[in-house]
C-alpha cells in the first residue's frame, strides 16, 4: 500500500509518530509532504497536496492531519475522488473504511494522544470496505461531486 502523509503545523509530532506506526508494516511506502517544522503553514495547501497524490492515484490512501483534524478534513473533501474521514477514535476509523471507503484519514494533533492515535491508523488501514449496500451509497456520494 502507498500512504501520502500530510499535517500542519498543529499536528508535526502526529506525523512522526503515524509514520513510526507506518513504518512498522514494513510494506507500506509512505510519501511525507510536510510540513517539517513549527512554522505556521495554511492546512488547505497540505489537503492539497495530500489528496493530489490519492486523486491521481500515485498514492492508495492519505492521512492528513491538523489540529483537531476538522479544517483539514473539510478541505480535502473537496477535491474531487476524495472521501476524507475525521477520526479521533478506533469505531469510526473501522466504520470509515467499512461503510464509506474512506481514502483519506484525518485525524488532530491537538486532540489525540499517541497511544490512540497508533490504534486509530492501524485500525483503518487494515479495515476493508464491505460493499454491497454500502457500495450503492458511497456511489452516491460520488455522484454529488457532478452535480
Ligand atoms: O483547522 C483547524 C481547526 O479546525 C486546525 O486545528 C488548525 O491546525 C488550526 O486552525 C491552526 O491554528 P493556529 O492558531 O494557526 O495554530
Amino acid at each position: 500500500m502507498r500512504i501520502t502523509i500530510g499535517s500542519d503545523h498543529g499536528a508535526v509530532a502526529l506525523k512522526e509518530e503515524v509514520k513510526m506506526v507506518l513504518k512498522e508494516y514494513g510494506d507500506i511506502e509512505v510519501t511525507d509532504v510536510g510540513t517539517f517544522g513549527t512554522d505556521a503553514v495554511d492546512y488547505p495547501d497540505i489537503a492539497a497536496k495530500v489528496c493530489a497524490d490519492v486523486a491521481s492515484g500515485k498514492s492508495d490512501r492519505g492521512i492528513a492531519l491538523c489540529g483537531t483534524g476538522i479544517g483539514i478534513s473539510i478541505a480535502c473533501n473537496k477535491i474531487k475522488g476524495i472521501r476524507c474521514a475525521l477520526c479521533n477514535d478506533v469505531y469510526s476509523a473501522k466504520m470509515s473504511r467499512h461503510h464509506n471507503d474512506a481514502n483519506v484519514l484525518a485525524m488532530g494533533g491537538r486532540v489525540l494522544g499517541f497511544g490512540p492515535a497508533g490504534e486509530i491508523v492501524r485500525a483503518w488501514v487494515e479495515t476493508g470496505f464491505d460493499g454491497g449496500r454500502h457500495e450503492r451509497r458511497v456511489n452516491k456520494i460520488m455522484a454529488l461531486e457532478k452535480e
